[in-house]
């Protein structure tokens, strides 16, 4: 923590203990409803797209952020605003991914404005085609941070609840100056007072409407801070809450960049390996899990008779799983794998994200040649072309077996690094391709 922090606190009691979905809508025992500005064009980005329509992992961004919201049980409606222009591609979007508490709100010329529209939807009950009704809270967060979580969510809703107002803060990075008309520094600031205001804030539903109803043309054409319009319209001083640094917001081209590598290292994190109870598959299966696991927070290891259905995989998971390997053994082709997609397909898990897996299989190097062998899978083309038809991308590994234990421990190191660079970058473009360790 920066010298000076303490100067940032508010008169506001001790946050309460960090509690989750049922939990938590008890403990709060108030409504709350959210207000996702998207109405935006995203200038500083670019090319034709605004930025919260640019797709990463070929899901719009908003869907990121909007699934954020619907992951946290007590927060009741989600009002998007939009422009007008994209009302439609919105509502296809909600279609498309699922999403069940979003109520849509024409935007505004300036950010400001679109929230006002947003939050005049639940005072004035008027959003294009839903009744809604006013909640005691309202977090506002702009749609192209997708990376909020439920803890920041609860400590800010909790907090608003308690003073009124309250908001995401981080530390600066670089220190701000201030400048003369003939472009010299003027004065710097003291870094270590000073915070970046970030999103999600929260606000007691009525000083936040009261804020936007009273404030002038200029505040809402040219203002940043809806903070400031609670202090100065309604005198509420806000609490100011530490965020994680993932909370910045999407407004440069590289940002996109950046936010799809975090969502593909979030998904590294958990691999779901499934073997035969052959023993050269388990022996591989047992190595893997081995090596893996100082690399990835959860592998775990099921029995191939026992991946009926999806909620077999899952349950052992505290996330959903999003990374399969399938052991096949030296002797059979894809009767495993073809199982292994079904099974994915029969589930909405791949609406998300895209899911992978890795089709290992086994060769014993003495009486095989690897081109006749490689020649024997070519199947798995065809079968990954249909899966990624459903968000499913397959990708094969041939991998020498011998009895020799220190030789496959060898093998199945590279082979460990060849799935974990596979999962990583989850790329189309390798689908179908049969790899050899
Ligand atoms: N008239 C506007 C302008 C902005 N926003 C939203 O406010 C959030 C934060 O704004 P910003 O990053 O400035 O987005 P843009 O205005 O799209 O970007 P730029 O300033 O580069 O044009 C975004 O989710 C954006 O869509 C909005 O709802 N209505
Ligand atoms: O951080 C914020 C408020 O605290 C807003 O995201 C920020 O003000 C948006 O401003 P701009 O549209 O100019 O990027």
């Amino acid at each position: 923590m920066q010298a000076g922090s303490e100067q940032l606190g508010s008169p506001c009691e001790q946050l309460a203990p960090l509690l989750h979905g049922a939990e938590a809508a008890n403990r709060l025992g108030i409504s709350v409803a959210a207000v996702l500005p998207a109405g935006g064009s995203g200038e500083r980005m670019g090319g034709g797209t605004p930025k919260q329509f640019c797709n990463i992992l070929e899901r719009p961004l908003i869907s990121h952020t909007v699934q954020a919201f619907e992951r946290v049980t007590w927060i009741r409606d989600i009002v998007v605003v939009v422009t007008e222009d994209n009302l439609d591609l919105m509502k296809s979007i909600i279609q498309q991914y699922g999403h069940s508490r979003v109520t849509l709100v024409e935007g505004g010329a300036t950010r400001h404005r679109s929230i006002f529209n947003g939050l005049r939807a639940f005072a004035e009950n008027k959003p294009l085609g839903f009744q809604l009704s006013k909640p005691e809270v309202v977090i506002i967060h702009d749609a192209v941070r997708p990376f909020v979580d439920e803890d920041i969510l609860f400590k800010v809703t909790t907090s608003a609840k308690e003073c009124g107002a309250s908001g995401a803060i981080r530390p600066l990075v670089s220190t701000v100056i201030a400048s003369t008309p003939d472009g010299c520094l003027d004065h710097s600031l003291e870094r270590a007072r000073h915070r970046a205001s970030e999103m999600p804030q929260a606000f007691a539903f009525d000083i936040i409407y009261q804020a936007y109803l009273q404030c002038s043309d200029y505040d809402l054409d040219y203002g940043t801070e809806c903070l400031h319009l609670a202090q100065k319209y309604c005198n509420k001083k806000a609490k100011l809450i530490e965020g994680s640094p993932d909370l910045w917001k999407v407004t440069y081209k590289r940002d996109l960049y950046a936010t799809e590598s975090i969502i593909k290292d979030n998904l590294l994190q958990q691999v779901c390996i499934i073997t035969d109870m052959k023993e050269d598959t388990v022996q591989v299966g047992f190595l893997l899990h081995e090596i893996l696991k100082t690399q990835v927070k959860q592998v775990k290891g099921i029995s191939s008779s026992l991946c009926k259905n999806v909620h077999h995989l899952q349950n052992m998971f505290t996330e959903q799983c999003f990374n399969f390997i399938g052991i096949n053994d030296k002797d059979s082709n894809f009767f495993g794998t073809q199982h292994i997609v079904d099974v994915l397909k029969s589930t909405s898990l791949a609406v998300l994200y895209p899911v992978v897996l890795v089709s290992v299989h086994l060769i014993v190097s003495e009486n095989m040649s690897y081109s006749s062998r490689v020649e024997e899978l070519s199947g798995i083309r065809e079968l990954a072309k249909e899966a990624k038809k459903k968000n499913i991308l397959v990708y094969g590994l041939l991998m020498d077996y011998t009895k020799d234990n220190l030789r496959l421990r060898e093998t199945v190191t590279q082979g460990t690094t060849v799935i974990t660079a596979l999962i990583k970058d989850r790329s189309p473009g390798l689908i179908g391709q049969m790899l050899v360790v």
